[in-house]
């Protein structure tokens, strides 16, 4: 079933000038007005070719989102940072301290209201939030507190260290690991899941469409598990019940609770890693660790590989699995597969397995991390 969804909003002139038509009357940043840091000059250029939403995609893809809806927007309220300048003009480089609180998002009572004037696109299997279309009416809201969409906009990046993350897009190794799971039939019946550094959380709804128990996910930025992922769970599980329901037209009166049943599985949690770790370890006496930590794009900074082998360390059962997928290398950012397998290594704790490499376009690697000694 196809949704139709109404725009209620327009766009200022100064925006306007950010935004140019694209040829399936979707709209494309001016790709000479915003350019990628983050993937260094290889990335820069692709993005001037077309920087849209969908601009990280590797360039066969199924992926081409085919509807479009309306958009509403929250606040980002969360601009508790401890020690973290957030001045717009951040290097990805410059060593900053990250210790932005973590927090746990609570599920909304009112899921319609979620999705209430959200741009939805369609992939194969998946619904997502049109990524730009948010940032847009954010933008326009002009709101107060922290706003990382501004901030990137000015700053002309995709990550501000310490500030932003990168969570407002989809990035291309998240469609590496989606067409992984498909081609290696991962398992995630009955399996308690982490998606670290969510960002859409497309890995977590795909393992929980795949039966997972429970599935938490985990972005930097409160808004964006706010204004993204969150809406991208309701929006999928709403699909997921519709399909069954067109199946079994008797459980229709049922797809609510089952929506709020499929919510129910999910947590949701904002904050740098080491104080993720800090909260959902503090939150329950006995925690039980995670069977499979999903993670993509999030080895760009060598600065945080402490924090992230940390809580990998800390939060992954001892018979678990990473599944990790970056680009080779991260120019500008300087970090890779490269440095991250060197750092494991000097820890010893992890045992890697390279899963597949990628050569197309920019570099790119999956691969598996799990306990050398399990007991
Ligand atoms: C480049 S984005 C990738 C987003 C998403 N996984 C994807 O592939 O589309 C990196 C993600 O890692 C998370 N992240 C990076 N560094 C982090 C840190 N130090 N603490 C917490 N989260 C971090 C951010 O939330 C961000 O969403």
């Amino acid at each position: 079933m196809r949704m139709t969804f109404r725009f209620n909003f327009t766009i200022e002139d100064h925006l306007a000038n950010k935004l140019a038509p694209i040829e399936d009357g979707g709209l494309a940043l001016d790709s000479s007005k915003e350019s990628s840091v983050s993937e260094g000059e290889e990335g820069k250029q692709r993005d001037r070719k077309c920087s849209t939403v969908h601009s990280d995609l590797p360039p066969n893809h199924l992926w081409k989102p085919d509807s479009v809806s309306s958009a509403a927007f929250s606040q980002d309220t969360d601009s508790s940072f401890k020690g973290v300048n957030s001045s717009s003009n951040l290097e990805p480089h410059e060593k900053q301290p990250c210790l932005r609180v973590a927090k746990e998002h609570s599920r909304p009572n009112d899921i319609k209201k979620v999705l209430e004037n959200k741009v939805l696109e369609t992939l194969p299997g998946l619904q997502d939030v049109n990524v730009l279309i948010v940032k847009t009416i954010l933008l326009k809201e002009n709101f107060s507190g922290e706003n990382i969409v501004s901030k990137s906009f000015s700053s002309h990046s995709d990550l501000i260290t310490g500030v932003y993350e990168g969570g407002l897009k989809v990035w291309e190794c998240t469609f590496d690991l989606l067409t992984y799971f498909t081609k290696a039939k991962v398992k995630f019946a009955g399996k308690k899941v982490l998606d670290l550094g969510c960002g859409s959380g497309l890995l977590g709804i795909i393992a929980s469409k795949g039966g997972a128990r429970e599935i938490h996910f985990q972005d930097y930025n409160s808004l964006v598990i706010d204004e993204v992922t969150l809406p991208n769970v309701i929006a999928n599980s709403t699909l997921e019940n519709e399909e069954n329901d067109l199946k079994e037209p008797e459980v229709k009166r049922g797809r609510k609770s089952k929506v709020a049943q499929k919510l129910h599985q999910c947590r949701f949690f904002s904050g740098e890693w080491s104080e993720f770790c800090k909260l959902v370890l503090g939150s329950e006496k006995l925690f039980e660790k995670y069977d499979l930590i999903l993670t993509s794009e999030t080895i760009y900074n060598p600065d945080y590989y402490d924090s992230l082998h940390q809580t990998l360390f800390r939060l992954l059962d001892k018979h678990g699995q990473v599944l990790l997928a970056s680009k080779a290398h991260y120019f500008g950012v300087g970090g890779g597969i490269h440095l991250f397998q060197k750092f494991v290594e000097e820890r010893n704790v992890f045992e890697i397995r390279i899963l597949e490499i990628i050569d197309e376009g920019l570099k790119r690697v999956l691969l598996e991390m799990t306990f050398k000694c399990p007991s």
